[in-house]
């Protein structure tokens, strides 16, 4: 069982506020679900809670441990994969060498495949000739493969046709299911919140909804409002 407490982050971007104070939580078997309208900051926090850039304030704490002053690489020690925006493989490597940069073993290499069957027969193609859906299925194999804790997921669906999209979704709920805990940021909000678990909602990086998913997928128009603000 692993979960992760943030409390009060504040990260900067050119030293202006972008994540301020924000307070969210996720555990073994949840998704947690970040939602935010273009800008908000949704990716300078996951950018902040894996040590891509450094946090100006406030405590990432993973299983009572603090690692907000860990350079990224400790925090994969600690359990942390980041799958970041732009399905950023290694385009002129085959999809098994892509796996296996990521992978302490060959049984993680072959978890990966029946995890994603699709992988297989695309196993000595370059991965930069790979489809968009095939791209984000192997970053994010690959990203398994270092067997994490804690997966942070960033706007896996961009321009990804809506089928896959929700394949994807699927394999995220499985994999919490497995046992693994998840944030993912996500712009398809229907869809994330049917896997979802538990919603934040950030709004000119402040959390401005905290709760169950299910609250806001049958609530359309709150979740509207949550975007755009009173008065905005
Ligand atoms: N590299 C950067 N340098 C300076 N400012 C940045 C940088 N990246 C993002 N920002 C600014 O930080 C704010 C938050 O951006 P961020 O990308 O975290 O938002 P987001 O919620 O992920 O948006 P999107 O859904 O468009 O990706 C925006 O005002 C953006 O202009």
């Amino acid at each position: 069982m692993s979960r992760m407490v943030v409390s009060e982050l504040r990260v900067d971007r050119v030293h202006l506020p972008v994540v301020r104070e924000v307070s969210l939580s996720v555990e073994s078997g949840q998704i947690s679900v970040l939602l935010g309208a273009n800008g908000a900051g949704k990716t300078t926090l996951l950018e902040g809670l894996s040590g891509v850039i450094p946090v100006a304030g406030g405590k990432i704490e993973v299983d009572g441990h603090e690692i907000q002053r860990q350079r990224p690489g400790a925090r994969v020690g600690a359990g942390l994969a980041h799958v970041e925006q732009g399905r950023t493989v290694f385009r002129q490597l085959t999809t098994n060498e892509n796996l296996r940069a990521g992978a302490a073993s060959a049984s993680d290499v072959k978890k990966a495949y029946e995890l994603f069957p699709e992988l297989l027969p695309r196993r000595d193609v370059l991965a930069g000739l790979l489809s968009g859906g095939e791209q984000q299925m192997l970053v994010i194999a690959r990203a398994l493969a270092g067997r994490p804790k804690i997966l942070l997921i960033d706007e896996m669906s961009a321009g990804l046709a809506p089928t896959i999209v929700r394949r994807l979704m699927t394999t995220v709920r499985k994999l919490a299911d497995q046992g693994l805990a998840v944030v993912l940021v996500e712009q398809f909000a229907v869809l994330a919140l049917a896997v979802g678990n538990r919603a934040y909602v950030l709004r000119r990086g402040k959390i401005v909804y905290d709760g169950a998913c299910a609250e806001l997928r049958d609530a359309p128009d709150k979740l509207h409002q949550l975007y755009l603000g009173s008065g905005s």
